[in-house]
């Protein structure tokens, strides 16, 4: 293999505590992290059967590869877990046709947080009647094709929207319609142990009624005194990547209590209860989260002896693992575009410290998580392994920000090159979904891969997408060399540097 010019990296930087000191094979893909299919054949990775120089050769990198079986599988271990209870896969994690026909095809409910969501999995023939739509902020129009579509359930988040509801619900009604079936989302004031921005349960934030206030009370018997409107039971969300049980179990304690103050009041007796989704996932190898079946034993005897306790019948349960189905089974392939060793002076004993920038060729536009939350994440050298000595790296994208970081501090084998590949894992969650085109970077594509066929489930956007929003540039073609098509029309680079890096994986 030909030498960088900066020569193979420096050892790097004292390692923060949490990166601890390098594993004795830094190829290894821990099954904690990684998706289900994933495995070394001649030290090249391979996810759901093929090669990833394969996968990225014919279509280009960024690439999100999705293990379907581990998507799906996960799905069956909730269905499993919650085999008396409903499990509404939560879409916004990732969402597109084939995950909502999937979901639908296995019998799961879908939550959906917008408009278009929703849209999106009733144009893939997703049934109505499994879907529940949230939102702190649900537009008339959303409302509307809500109540329009007969969906399973309106997840009401404010007394606004009860007002914006209730005449269309009516509307129903009078044409012969049934009531609209809602739920009442509940504040219930738990500080979930995660990131401040994914914690929702607290009192001083966006979302539900509140319960310490009696909103949530006040919500509930308003609603249940509107005929065009069914309160079949209570939401509670505490937040999202929780590992610890006891916030869910706090919360159900609390929601079953409102249950109780809710017949107290109005001698209704609701017989659901969504308890949301926030299940924790590993992204880095010590990472311990609990599994759907330990979820579903301690929150069910969680409810059943508040139940008991309050002489309340035991409510149909429900749940929305987003990350948990989603997050681990999914891959984000890139490719090395350049490695710059920063000389940082030295730290303090004497021993130069250098921060080896590993940079690749997407960034914050396809996962803003690091930047936004902070969160970790962990990758390997793909298109082959490396015999060479660890070096600490920080892989960063290729945005204008200096924010843009992907993984803040890893070993990678010292002889990474430009052109090789690196796998970024547990990304099928909040990643494609919240990617964006800042830098004009376009969405990758996602393939799925089962037993070895890899199949496009949502292409690359082209630039020509793009400029199709755009005044000036709606009918102008992109440069013809502009880095902007599909493969196998992609003109350069990715292609031609895919195979070089297959070639030198065999030398
Ligand atoms: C109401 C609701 N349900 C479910 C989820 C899914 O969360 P997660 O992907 O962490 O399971 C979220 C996101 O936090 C949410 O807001
Ligand atoms: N987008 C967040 C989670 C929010 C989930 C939706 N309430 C994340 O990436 O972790």
């Amino acid at each position: 293999m030909r030498a960088h010019p900066a020569g193979p990296l420096h050892g790097g930087m004292t390692p923060p505590p949490s990166v601890g000191l390098p594993p004795a094979d830094l190829g290894v893909l821990d099954p904690q992290v990684w998706p289900r299919s994933a495995r070394r054949v001649d030290g090249e990775l391979h996810l759901g059967g093929r090669p990833v120089t394969e996968l990225a050769r014919a279509h280009g990198t960024p690439l999100f590869v999705l293990d379907e079986a581990d998507f799906r599988g996960r799905a069956a271990d909730f269905a499993a877990a919650f085999a008396d209870a409903d499990v509404h896969y939560a879409s916004k994690a990732f969402l597109c046709g084939q995950v909502a026909r999937w979901i639908a095809d296995d019998g799961l409910h879908l939550d959906a947080c917008s408009g278009n969501e929703l849209a999106l999995a009733l144009a893939a023939g997703f049934p109505a009647d499994r879907i529940a739509l949230h939102g702190n902020n649900k537009s008339l129009v959303e409302l509307q094709l809500a109540v329009d579509s007969g969906i399973g359930h309106v997840v009401l988040d404010s007394f606004d929207e009860i007002d914006r509801l209730v005449p269309m619900a009516a509307a129903r009604v009078a044409a012969g319609g049934a009531p609209v079936p809602v739920l009442v989302r509940t504040t219930v004031g738990i500080e979930a142990h995660t990131h401040e921005f994914i914690a929702t349960a607290h009192e001083d934030q966006k979302f539900g009624f509140s319960l310490a206030t009696g909103d949530a009370l006040t919500a509930a018997v308003r609603v249940i005194r509107e005929p065009a409107l069914r309160l079949t039971g209570l939401h509670s969300h505490i937040g999202s990547q929780i590992f610890d049980t006891a916030g869910f179990e706090a919360a159900a304690h609390r929601v079953v209590g409102l249950l109780g103050q809710v017949r107290q009041a109005t001698g209704e007796v609701l017989g659901e209860l969504n308890l949301g989704g926030g299940f924790g996932i590993a992204y880095l190898p010590d990472d311990d989260p609990v599994g759907p079946d330990d979820v579903a034993r301690r929150l069910g005897a969680v409810v059943a002896a508040e139940c008991a306790a309050l002489d309340l019948p035991v409510p149909r349960l429900a749940v929305e693992p987003g990350r948990a189905i989603a997050g681990p089974g999914t891959v984000t392939l890139y490719e090395i575009g350049t490695i710059k060793p920063v000389r940082l002076g030295s730290g303090g004993h004497g021993a130069p410290q250098v921060r080896n920038y590993v940079s690749v060729d997407g960034g914050m536009s396809d996962n803003i998580r690091t930047a936004l939350y902070d969160a970790s994440y962990t990758c390997v050298l793909a298109n082959r392994t490396s015999d060479a000595p660890p070096a600490l790296c920080r892989v960063v994208g290729k945005h204008c920000e200096s924010g843009d970081v992907l993984v803040r501090d890893l070993w990678l084998p010292a002889d990474v090159q430009p052109g090789d590949l690196l796998a970024v894992a547990a990304t099928g969650a909040y990643c494609w979904s919240m990617a964006s085109n800042y830098n004009y970077l376009l969405k990758p594509p996602v393939v799925a891969v089962r037993d070895g066929v890899a199949t496009e489930v949502v292409r690359r956007q082209t630039l020509s997408d793009v400029f199709a929003l755009d005044a000036v540039l709606a009918d102008v073609p992109p440069p013809a060399t502009a880095p902007s098509q599909p493969a196998p029309e992609h003109p350069a680079g990715v292609r031609s540097t895919s195979s070089r890096v297959g070639a030198e994986a065999q030398s």
